[in-house]
């Protein structure tokens, strides 16, 4: 299924059209020699299934061991050449457009390493919500770098493109590829899981506690008994490839008893996420987004219901493979 066909999928509530409409919002308002200039992809989020924290480093970051899957929540960016040597960007978040945006970095690290001199402006349309635990912002730096790199038919191999993601940053190289994988080390070593998602969890529902939480001073508030050998992602990933399942209760993640402890509107969304319905309730990443998991839609969509009317931000979506071009369903 292309990304063009894609259209019944009911990610973050936004209804079939959406997927759609990503084109002819972005191509009409141009000529048709414009169009030729301009080149259009897709940035998708992730959850953490597990997350160990293991040992400390010398370079004060901790070493983990996670299993990350794509969903179908995505930002979208539109690519334009621009007569001139420079990279500019605009994004529908303002805050976030100017030349630290990871876009920005990730078009320049490649026009540095390969000495280009052609300019681009990139638009940059902002639905994965900022600052989550989804990895929207390393999502959108790797999907520069295949962007570019497919546009421009350029020579770069992918442990180029590897190199230039861990540069940008620690969740960048997963989004390379995507789908299901171990990530370890600070997230560069990763390793494809056969793509078996189960159907006990097949409608995924995440929800943004409308609050903003430091990753820095979660890790720096870790205790002993936060820390892991890499033992549950070692356990999620045989459940995975050998019986093709994971159970709410192989889920974990070591930064959840911190956030959930430093952030009261954290915790409350969790008892309210139990309260309307879900079975389990896990942390993604550095959080602060929630999800659970269904197997059934109706299942799904009564509990987001329950929390849409109490405000909360809810998003109902689905683990999917990409290879940023193709999308296709667990
Ligand atoms: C924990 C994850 C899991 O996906 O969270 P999310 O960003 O997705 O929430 C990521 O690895 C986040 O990695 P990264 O994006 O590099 O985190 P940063 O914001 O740069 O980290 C801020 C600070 O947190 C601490 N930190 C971060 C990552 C790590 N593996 N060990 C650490 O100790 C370091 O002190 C670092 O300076
Ligand atoms: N393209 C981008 N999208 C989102 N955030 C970005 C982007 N580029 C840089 N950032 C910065 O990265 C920070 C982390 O954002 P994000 O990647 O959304 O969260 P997380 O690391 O929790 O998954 C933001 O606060 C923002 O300052």
């Amino acid at each position: 299924m292309t990304k063009d066909d894609h259209v019944d999928h009911v990610a973050d509530g936004v209804g079939s059209s959406q997927a759609v409409s990503d084109h002819s919002l972005t191509t009409a308002s141009r000529s048709p020699e414009a169009i030729d200039r301009i080149h259009f992809t897709r940035s998708y989020a992730k959850i953490n299934l597990t997350l160990d924290v293991l040992q400390k480093r010398p370079d004060g970051y901790h070493e983990l061991a996670t299993i990350m899957q794509t969903i179908d929540l995505y930002d979208t960016l539109c690519f334009s050449l621009l007569d001139e040597d420079r990279v500019s960007m605009v994004c529908n978040r303002p805050e976030l457009s100017n030349e630290q945006n990871l876009v920005v970095r990730a078009a320049q690290a490649i026009r540095q390493k390969l000495g280009l001199t052609q300019g681009l402006t990139i638009e940059l349309n902002k639905r994965i919500p900022v600052a989550a635990g989804l990895g929207g912002g390393s999502s959108n730096a790797a999907a520069t770098l295949l962007a570019l790199q497919q546009w421009w038919q350029l020579p770069l191999s992918m442990h180029d493109l590897w190199e230039m993601a861990s540069a940008l940053g620690s969740d960048v190289p997963f989004f390379l590829s995507g789908g299901l994988a171990l990530c370890e080390g600070r997230g560069e070593r990763i390793t494809p899981l056969a793509p078996h998602w189960p159907a006990a969890m097949r409608w995924l529902l995440l929800l943004k506690p409308a609050i903003g939480v430091s990753t820095a001073t979660v890790f720096r508030k870790l205790t002993a008994t936060d820390h892991s050998n890499g033992s549950w992602s070692q356990a999620a990933q045989t459940a995975l490839q050998t019986k093709s399942e994971l159970l709410p209760t192989d889920l974990y993640n070591g930064l959840e008893r911190g956030v959930l402890e430093q952030y009261s509107e954290v915790a409350q969304a969790r008892a309210a996420m139990l309260q309307a319905g879900a079975h389990f309730v896990r942390l993604s990443g550095s959080g602060p987004t929630l999800f659970t998991t269904f197997a059934t839609l109706p299942e799904a969509a009564k509990t987001q219901y329950q929390l849409q009317k109490q405000g909360y931000e809810v998003y109902l979506t689905r683990a999917i493979t990409t290879d940023n071009t193709e999308i296709a369903y667990f």
